[in-house]
């Protein structure tokens, strides 16, 4: 596979070099990346990763019904080895064998294959996942819920997740290091109503496994905010991937003089999250009391 390259650095290249970058974004439909540089007044707009993937979706959602059609039948099959099938392309391999479908038993192997049979007859098309990183629960789980749906119905999700899948691939080829996402957190204690102050607060990046670790020890300020501003901030340190808070809610309580009993109820907190574009600012705050605790994806 080609070395990742920024946004930058791939549109000041010939279209053609362009073109046979980014040819395998979307399965065998080499023709979305020819219809993309051809664009020259849309390409000469694209800054972002979430720009050029969005330039590439609309190229797919603008085109004919058949013309789409095409684009869900030119994904193989999902199969539970990775090589049975000699359309794959090295994306799909890789996608594929990162999925967790190596490790079906011979009882979810059998309903995965009728199921994955079924869908077919019923769609004409193959069930269509973004399995990077799935689990075999998932993919069992969204192709019993997606069996039911109709061929309608099914046409849009698939076609979804082939910009799903689109996008997964353009992350693993793009040099996202020039990215400006960046992480925020707030913690409110929602028993004394009021910001939690002086909380403190680890963050761990969980995958990609190379990445893991540690990567900051925080204490909230008075408005229950990480003193210093974003705990991660731009594409080297703000990077696609799990992640996991740790908040030390018990002695946070305890420092308040709040009674939890001997064991608390709520000691550490851990919490883990996605980030899923490096361009995004992602905002994970904790809403607190010594007895329940809850987040959202805040702006
Ligand atoms: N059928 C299907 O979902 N195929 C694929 N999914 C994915 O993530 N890569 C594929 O090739």
């Amino acid at each position: 596979m080609s070395a990742p390259v920024t946004v930058k650095d791939l549109l000041s290249k010939p279209s053609a070099e362009i073109a046979s970058f980014l040819g395998g974004i979307y399965e065998h439909s080499a023709w979305v990346a020819e219809a993309l540089v051809k664009d020259a007044e849309s390409l000469a707009s694209i800054e972002t990763i979430s720009q050029l993937a969005a330039a590439m979706k609309a190229i797919v959602n603008k085109s004919s019904k058949d013309q789409k059609l095409e684009l869900l039948c030119a994904h193989p099959d999902l199969c539970e080895k990775v090589g049975k099938l000699e359309m794959l392309t090295v994306e799909s391999q890789e996608e594929q064998s990162r999925s967790g479908l190596q490790s079906l038993t011979d009882a979810e192997l059998e309903r995965f294959n009728s199921l994955n049979g079924a869908y077919r007859d019923q769609c004409g098309f193959p069930f269509i996942l973004a399995v990077r990183n799935a689990t075999k629960h998932t993919v069992l789980a969204a192709l019993g819920g997606r069996v039911q749906h109709t061929p309608e119905q099914e046409f849009m999700v698939a076609l979804e997740q082939v910009h799903k899948i689109a996008w997964m691939r353009l992350l693993s080829k793009i040099d996202t290091s020039d990215a400006q996402g960046f992480l925020t957190c707030h913690v409110l204690d929602t028993g004394n109503g009021c910001p939690a102050e002086k909380m403190r607060i680890h963050l761990h990046r969980l995958s990609p496994p190379e990445m893991a670790g540690l990567v900051g020890e925080f204490v909230t300020n008075d408005d229950g905010r990480l003193e210093g501003g974003p705990a991660l901030k731009g594409g080297k340190e703000f990077t696609v991937g799990q992640y996991e808070w740790t908040f030390f809610c018990g002695e946070y309580f305890a420092s308040k003089g709040t009674f939890t009993s001997g064991q608390p109820f709520l000691d550490t907190i851990p919490l883990r999250f996605g980030i899923d574009n490096p361009d995004d600012h992602y905002h994970v705050p904790l809403l607190v009391s010594p007895w329940s605790f809850s987040t959202y994806r805040g702006s």
